[in-house]
């Protein structure tokens, strides 16, 4: 009778001790360790330099990812003996204040306890550590992002109460060991946040729009040698086209694209004056600027595209065939302008990865 977690375990160890140079000894002696401990307890535990490896190549193997170039320079914080509701806090405010790093971003992911038997481990009910809040008031107006008025309403059902405003950031939502879920507000001077103004068109400016920092993605579950871990939020940095070409752009995001128009002075009558396309490239320009100025790190999404030309060229050089997901990897602006769009790419799913998992919102 086959094991599926031995054989997930067995084969992330292999790969593991394989490029690591970890000899055969000690790799049949942490074989043998893996087993025991999944025939007597029905799971094992990764060692700290196992979970970096893990976690990198998780990364490594994320096919909807342009910025996997620098997957062997993420920042491991073990957090798996965080157990009670202050040192799961004490984490999180630890990977925010890490990554953001006044602005100098570095790549990071926290690691909390995984599910151990029957006992159910953390589980973050936020989207991203920071997010603005979504409102909908009563003649149907949305009030900030869209994307977030169903955990917004969840917040306030737990009792959380926000300013109302278009940019009000959420408060952390956890729950340990399937008890009741808690909220904590973070402390404003921790949330490094960009306004976003043009260098040359200053009407953009007057639309006083912002967006926060840090990408710090917190729902996404990462497996490793077939241990889940629903509690890893991890960041990098962002790609401006995330902000400008659909956080600030999708109609059922921001929706900002005919106020940055009309202060553009184009008109929005006809498609074929092209004015949205010329309002994407300045917002793009704006963000980038922006993020510059405020020394922010952020990656135009050409730069990334070569960054990834180069990703594709070292994984070749290691032997790797890089997978992808090719309609996530082509940038939203100028598509064909990208070698990406030049090429097909398999979308197989190699583990480690990171994954989506089941949203908490009933
Ligand atoms: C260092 C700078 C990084 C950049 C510029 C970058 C860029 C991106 C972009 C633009 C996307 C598509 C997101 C979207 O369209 O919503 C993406 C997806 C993704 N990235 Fe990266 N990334 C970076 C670092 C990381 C890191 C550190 C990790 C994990 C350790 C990671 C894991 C992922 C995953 C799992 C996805 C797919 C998310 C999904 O399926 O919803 N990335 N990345
Ligand atoms: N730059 C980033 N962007 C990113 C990466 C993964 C996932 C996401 C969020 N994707 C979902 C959003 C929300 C709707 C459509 N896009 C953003 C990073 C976030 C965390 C590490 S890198």
């Amino acid at each position: 009778m086959t094991n599926p977690l031995l054989e997930k375990a067995e084969s992330f160890i292999h790969q593991y001790c394989q490029e690591m140079n970890i000899g055969p000894a000690e790799k049949e002696k942490r074989i043998e360790e893996v087993q025991n401990s999944i025939l007597t307890t029905g799971t094992y535990s990764h060692t700290t330099s196992e979970l970096q490896f893990g976690a990198r190549a998780a990364w490594r193997n994320s096919n909807r990812c342009i910025g996997r170039l620098f997957w062997n320079s993420l920042q491991l914080f073990d957090a798996r003996d965080a157990l009670s509701k202050e040192e799961v806090k004490e984490a999180l405010f630890n990977h925010i204040d890490y990554a953001t790093n006044d602005g100098k971003i570095r790549s990071t992911v926290t690691i909390f306890a995984p599910r151990e038997k029957n006992k159910g481990p953390i589980r973050i009910f936020n989207h991203q550590l920071i997010r603005y809040a979504g409102y909908v008031k009563e003649n149907g107006e949305v009030i900030g992002d869209p994307h977030s008025i169903s955990f917004t309403q969840f917040c306030e059902s737990l009792g959380w109460r926000g300013k109302g405003t278009k940019y009000d950031v959420l408060p952390l939502v956890v729950q340990l060991h399937e008890g009741e879920p808690f909220y904590f507000n973070l402390p404003p001077d921790m949330i490094k946040e960009v306004v976003i103004k043009h260098r040359s068109i200053p009407e953009i400016d007057e639309l006083q729009l912002k967006w926060y920092a840090v990408p710090i993605i917190s729902d996404m579950k990462l497996e490793i040698g077939g241990i889940d871990y629903i509690a890893a939020p991890f960041n990098g940095w962002y790609m401006e086209t995330e902000i400008a070409a659909r956080n600030f752009a999708d109609e059922k995001r921001y929706h900002e694209l005919p106020s940055v128009a009309e202060k553009m002075g184009l008109s929005t009558k006809l498609a074929s004056n092209l004015w949205k396309d010329r309002a994407i490239i300045e917002l793009n320009q704006a963000v980038l600027d922006s993020f510059k100025q405020a020394g922010v790190s952020m990656v135009d999404h050409h730069t990334a595209g070569n960054q990834f030309a180069l990703f594709e060229e070292k994984e070749a050089l290691e032997g790797r065939e890089v997978t992808g997901d090719w309609s996530w990897l082509v940038p939203p602006v100028s598509p064909a302008s990208s070698h990406i769009f030049h090429k097909r790419y398999k979308n197989t799913w190699n583990s480690p990865n990171f994954l989506y998992q089941p949203s908490f919102i009933k």
